[in-house]
């Protein structure tokens, strides 16, 4: 489903239909949403973005990182862009750069069975376009960790070309705090 509705949005983003075609697909959409708020659960019954075995861990708004390596201290990983993350030109919104680096700084604060952690701050540069459609590298890895403070470095690559590279502050979680 989650793929459907993956190819679905890049569709939509992509794509010009005519006028009876719009009405209609509104009107299938309003009968599944009717149906999906009789399905609804608390946050820690759904189900998605809590598939870590599916890609983008279940979740269709987020781009598709196949993780190709993960130790205790780093990751790497291919990501495309689909249509759906398009800025302007061809080149990904750089919200949803934004989006992958804090995904995977999470993702990476929590290897090697390290507790909670939130994002502190997520500081990034664009170094250089992200082309949509096209696989990128993703890379990342510990700087330091310093009491409840862990330091992230991400990388966001096409080729040689860095394309965006971010300094993460993730900070581990007190006991009882949200
Ligand atoms: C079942 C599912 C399977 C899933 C499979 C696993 C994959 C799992 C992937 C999950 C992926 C999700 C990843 C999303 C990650 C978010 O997006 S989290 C949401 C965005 N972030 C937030 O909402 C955070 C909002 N801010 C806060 O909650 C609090 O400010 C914080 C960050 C927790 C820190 O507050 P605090 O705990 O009171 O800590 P505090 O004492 O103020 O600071 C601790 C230290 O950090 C420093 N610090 C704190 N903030 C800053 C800052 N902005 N700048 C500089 N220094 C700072 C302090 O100066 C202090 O330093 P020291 O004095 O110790 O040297």
């Amino acid at each position: 489903m989650i793929a459907s509705l993956r190819a679905f949005l890049n569709r939509i983003a992509g794509g010009r239909p005519e006028e009876h075609d719009i009405t209609a697909l509104g009107a299938d959409l309003d009968r599944w949403s009717t149906t999906l708020a009789e399905a609804a659960v608390e946050e820690t019954e759904q189900v998605y973005g809590r598939r870590p075995d599916l890609l983008g861990r279940g979740q269709a708004t987020w781009p598709a990182v196949r993780f190709t390596h993960l130790d205790d201290n780093s990751l790497e990983g291919v990501v495309t862009f689909d249509r759906y993350f398009l800025g302007r030109h061809g080149v990904a919104h750089g919200g949803a750069i934004a989006f992958l680096f804090d995904e995977i700084a999470g993702r990476l604060a929590h290897l090697g069975g390290r507790p909670m952690a939130r994002t502190g701050y997520l500081r990034i540069d664009f170094r250089a376009i992200a082309p949509i459609e096209v696989e990128l590298r993703i890379s990342g890895r510990y700087l330091r960790e310093e009491g409840r403070k862990r330091i992230l470095r991400l990388e966001l690559a096409h080729g040689d070309t860095l394309c965006a590279e971010a300094e993460v502050l993730m900070v581990t979680l007190k006991p009882g705090q949200r």
